[in-house]
């Protein structure tokens, strides 16, 4: 299972939890990332974790201020980006742009979208992953496996459908390893989730409570 942890912007110590999901990766042998602000890439990439951008823009080098430059993403020591967070939605063509600027620097991709219907509209696009994150769940604490598992299992077949090489990640109230097994037995090959561990008094404990039952 791949797990990504997705600081968003919150008020959270970047350092902090890039070390300790380090650790707790190099302790598990569990693949776990870590996303942060853009702002953080370096910092957080000098720790030796393995980073994410949350973002890269559906640009090349150029006239674009304000941009998220996949060429400086991945300067910065990123290995991969997601694309399209529920947060942060993109046109169509935009996806596609943006992830021919992760692929032109190497970058893993994976493309969130809001349900199994998206889930099979942008793996036509060709990422490497899809993460099926159904807004209304994020943030609550309630896990998506749980509170509505079909969703799961309907992402993956949507994918499947249009390429089997693509994997299925999901997300949405993820919080304990519970959550990760019930995830991978619907069919996911990983998960994203944010405030169970950027929220959290012990990221420590709460990464190997993650983990621990894999
Ligand atoms: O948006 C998410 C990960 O990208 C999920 O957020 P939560 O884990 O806080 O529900």
């Amino acid at each position: 299972m791949f797990v990504l942890v997705n600081l968003k912007a919150y008020p959270c110590d970047p350092i902090e939890i890039a070390e300790a999901v380090r650790d707790v990766s190099d302790a598990s042998g569990v693949d776990i990332a870590v996303a942060p602000q853009t702002a953080h890439l370096s910092q957080v990439a000098e720790t030796g974790v393995e980073t994410w951008g949350q973002h890269v823009s559906p640009v090349e080098h150029g006239s674009h201020t304000g941009s998220t430059l996949a060429e400086a993403v991945a300067d910065a020591g990123a290995t991969g980006t997601m694309l399209n967070h529920s947060e942060n939605r993109l046109k169509l063509a935009d996806i596609d742009a943006g992830l021919a600027a992760a692929e032109r620097v190497g970058l893993d991709t994976t493309v969130c979208a809001n349900n199994p219907e998206q889930v099979g509209a942008v793996a036509a696009l060709g990422p490497d992953a899809v993460a099926v994150e159904p807004p209304e769940l994020i943030g609550t604490g309630t896990p998506v496996s749980k509170a509505d598992p079909d969703i799961v299992t309907d992402a993956v077949a949507a994918a499947e459908a249009v390429d089997e090489n693509i994997s299925v990640f999901c997300g949405a109230g993820i919080s304990t390893g519970e959550d990760l097994v019930s995830a991978r037995e619907l069919g996911a090959e990983g998960v994203l989730l944010a405030s169970g561990v950027a929220k959290a008094d012990d990221p420590i404990a709460a990464l190997e409570d993650l983990v621990e039952p894999l």
